[in-house]
């Protein structure tokens, strides 16, 4: 991620405060020319260029009030750069970036945006109380230091040095200065790096419990798995431009793709054939991906197949066509993670 500015207090770039942590009680009320009315975020036409290199290419989204989203995307896709557009810590090139119908800059002062960014140090020389007290002077509409602490679970070690944590704790600090205050929106960029899967069960928890009360939470992160199981809305970004927007249920279904699996006794396989199970396998029709592993079925030796196909049905009537006997037949859907390096990997091959 390439974010340059720090949460509160330590070294800043173009936007210092940019948690939600500015002195200022300035009004959001300019009019949402741009966007929709009544979004949290909305971005029309974004555009954001580092030289040669297009980071976000005319970007469109409108995020809501209450909604979990998560922003995927391989690396260098652009979402730490979207990240920075929607927090005013860059500008666009083109387009517009609205945040509760005004600037950026104007929600943030205005208390309506708190954010967990990765990068940039925390201040090392004070205990963490201090602060998450600092933060919380600083926001707006504070919440009570004690109830920070609790929320973010670093009441045990609010007297220590914040030089003096390991990285998970690290990334709690991190969590309640984004959480100091009744913020509107939280953006998170990767959150749960570093966490153990205590502290991440508490986090995601904590957040589903922000979404509940109407905030907007949105999440850059590499853990599919955790898009899968906490986001309403999952946008999957590709070279700066937004290739799926839906829940993981409708990603997964778009990806096409599903999963087959089963086992091919030597005895079944068509010993006539001069060719291997795998090279057979190969002429099957919709197949896009196909491991074949040595093993059985507990009947005999064999071999164990996986394969990943774009129409299961047709893939699975030609391989009794083939002559193959499969075993133990499973057909299922792609997980969120299989089905964003499908939809990923189609279009590198699209725009190769
Ligand atoms: N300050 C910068 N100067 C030049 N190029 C940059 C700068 N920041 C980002 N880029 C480039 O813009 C593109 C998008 O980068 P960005 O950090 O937004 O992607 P990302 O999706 O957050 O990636 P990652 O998952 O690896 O953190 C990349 O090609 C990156 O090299």
């Amino acid at each position: 991620m390439t974010t340059t500015v720090n949460t509160v207090g330590a070294a800043a770039g173009p936007a210092a405060g940019s948690t939600g942590s500015a002195g200022s009680t300035g009004r959001a009320g300019s009019a949402n020319r741009a966007g929709s009315a009544g979004s949290a975020v909305s971005f029309q036409q974004v555009t954001k260029a580092y030289g040669e290199v297009l980071a976000v290419d005319g970007l469109t989204l409108d995020l809501h009030p209450g909604e979990t989203v998560a922003l995927l995307g391989p690396n260098g896709a652009g979402k730490s750069s979207t990240l920075d557009l929607l927090l005013g810590l860059r500008r666009p090139d083109s387009g517009t970036v609205r945040v509760f119908g005004t600037t950026p800059r104007d929600a943030i002062a205005a208390g309506r945006v708190g954010a967990m960014l990765q990068s940039g140090g925390l201040m090392g020389e004070v205990t963490v109380r201090e602060l998450v007290r600092l933060a919380c002077e600083l926001h707006p509409r504070p919440y009570r230091v004690s109830d920070v602490l609790a929320a973010a679970d670093i009441t045990r070690i609010a007297d220590r040095k914040v030089d003096k944590l390991s990285g998970g704790q690290e990334q709690r600090v991190r969590f309640a200065l984004a959480t100091a205050g009744a913020s509107d929106l939280i953006v998170l960029d990767e959150p749960t790096t570093g966490m153990d899967v205590t502290a991440r069960q508490a986090f995601w928890a904590t957040m589903r419990d922000q979404a509940d009360r109407g905030r907007a939470v949105l999440f850059a992160t590499h853990y599919l798995e955790e898009a899968d199981a906490v986001a309403d809305r999952v946008l999957v970004l590709h070279r700066g431009r937004l290739l799926a927007d839906g829940t993981a249920a409708e990603i997964k279904a778009r990806a096409g793709a599903r999963k087959v699996a089963f086992d091919l006794l030597d005895a079944d396989a068509g010993s006539a054939s001069r060719h291997s199970p795998e090279q057979r396998l190969r002429e099957l029709p919709f197949l896009t991906e196909l491991t074949v592993s040595r093993g059985g079925a507990g009947a005999g030796p064999g071999h164990t197949v996986r394969l990943q196909s774009t129409d299961a049905d047709a893939t699975v009537h030609a391989l009794y066509g083939l002559g193959l006997h499969p075993r133990n037949l499973e057909v299922a859907g792609l997980g969120l993670e299989q089905a964003f390096v499908a939809i990923t990997a189609a279009e590198e091959a699209r725009t190769a």
